[in-house]
């Protein structure tokens, strides 16, 4: 399927650049825009302004991201294997793909243990920071639209469980440029899946490919507003803690390239410690909305997920825990 450019409709966006605080006009009026977009679209387009998220430490970022993916291929694999791609390096057989995971990437002494075997001599101090930092602040932020959700559904005391159920994993990914043959072939760099945690917030360099589908089935390439935008995304254990409240979108990048240029993009993921269960609050089930799916611990799921081979979609959430 290629893609309409005139017609293809745009994902919501909303402006966080006004750092809001909880309890002030701005945040309750952003935390309904947050509502309705993950209700709709399970999805949105943030941005949040230049003081948080300066146009340097952006630049840096994926400059680091260049130098990492530039390492030869046996360098690379020095981080291990990943075959789940969580932790260390992973590739698609055809190569055009490329991943790092790395666990806890608001810690220093975590990215230093990461880039040592990578740069044996010094390790690499400017990728550790600039990692560290950006996960800092889109951590953050996950933080802020968590909060934001719960409230919006009444859930507010159930924010601190919430914040500390979760740990966070970084992912750093390089799509190689490939021009298609022709407008209408669509080469898959990522194929079609949801993602199984909690949250999902991904940045991405110039070069497009990006696309999520809406609970109407519409699949809405993403389109940057701003050079500075993230996408925020709902993950399957997400959508069955909130009773299914929530659309959690399906997604998938196409292979394409801006002036011979490669996609870079990378990804701050919410995810539950393994025993936390997904449960939803009694508060979210009632007669209307009566209970999606039976509670399971998060790793269980995980497990499952991944060992079944070539189906990367929520049908197994289904088939196993669905009511
Ligand atoms: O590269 C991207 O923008 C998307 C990556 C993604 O969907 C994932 O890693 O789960
Ligand atoms: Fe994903």
């Amino acid at each position: 399927m290629g893609f309409d450019e005139q017609q293809s409709p745009k994902l919501p966006f909303i402006d966080f650049s006004s750092e809001p605080k909880p309890g002030t006009p701005c945040w309750d009026s952003l935390k309904l825009q947050v509502r309705e977009a993950l209700q709709e679209y399970g999805c949105f387009e943030a941005t949040l302004g230049d003081s948080r998220v300066p146009g340097k430490l952006r630049r840096a970022v994926f400059s680091s991201l260049e130098e990492l993916f530039d390492l030869p291929l046996h360098t690379k694999q020095q981080s291990g294997a990943s075959e789940s791609f969580q932790d260390g390096y992973a590739a698609t057989p055809n190569g055009f793909y490329q991943s790092f995971g790395i666990e806890d990437p608001n810690s220093l002494g975590v990215l230093q243990t990461f880039t040592n075997p990578l740069w044996p001599h010094e390790g690499n101090p400017s990728f550790c920071n600039n990692i560290q930092s950006m996960a800092g602040v889109v951590s953050e932020f996950n933080r802020t639209v968590r909060r934001m959700m719960l409230e919006s559904f009444g859930l507010e005391k159930y924010v601190e469980e919430h914040l500390s159920s979760t740990t966070y994993r970084f992912r750093v990914m390089k799509y190689e440029a490939l021009q298609p043959l022709d407008a209408a072939t669509e080469v898959l760099g990522l194929g079609v899946h949801t993602d199984k945690s909690f949250m999902t917030i991904l940045c991405q360099n110039e070069v497009g490919g990006l696309a999520l589908q809406t609970k109407r089935g519409e699949w809405v390439k993403f389109a940057p507003t701003s050079p500075t935008s993230f996408v925020v995304l709902i993950g399957d254990a997400l959508h069955v803690w909130l009773n299914g409240r929530v659309h959690c979108p399906k997604h998938k990048v196409t292979l394409c390239e801006l002036n011979g240029k490669s996609r870079y993009s990378f990804g701050l993921f919410t995810v539950p410690k393994p025993e936390y269960v997904i449960k939803a609050p009694e508060e979210l089930i009632d007669e209307k909305h009566p209970l999606k799916f039976k509670p399971f611990a998060y790793q269980e799921y995980f497990d499952l997920a991944y060992n079944e081979p070539g189906v990367k979609d929520a049908s197994i959430l289904h088939a196993h825990y669905g009511i």
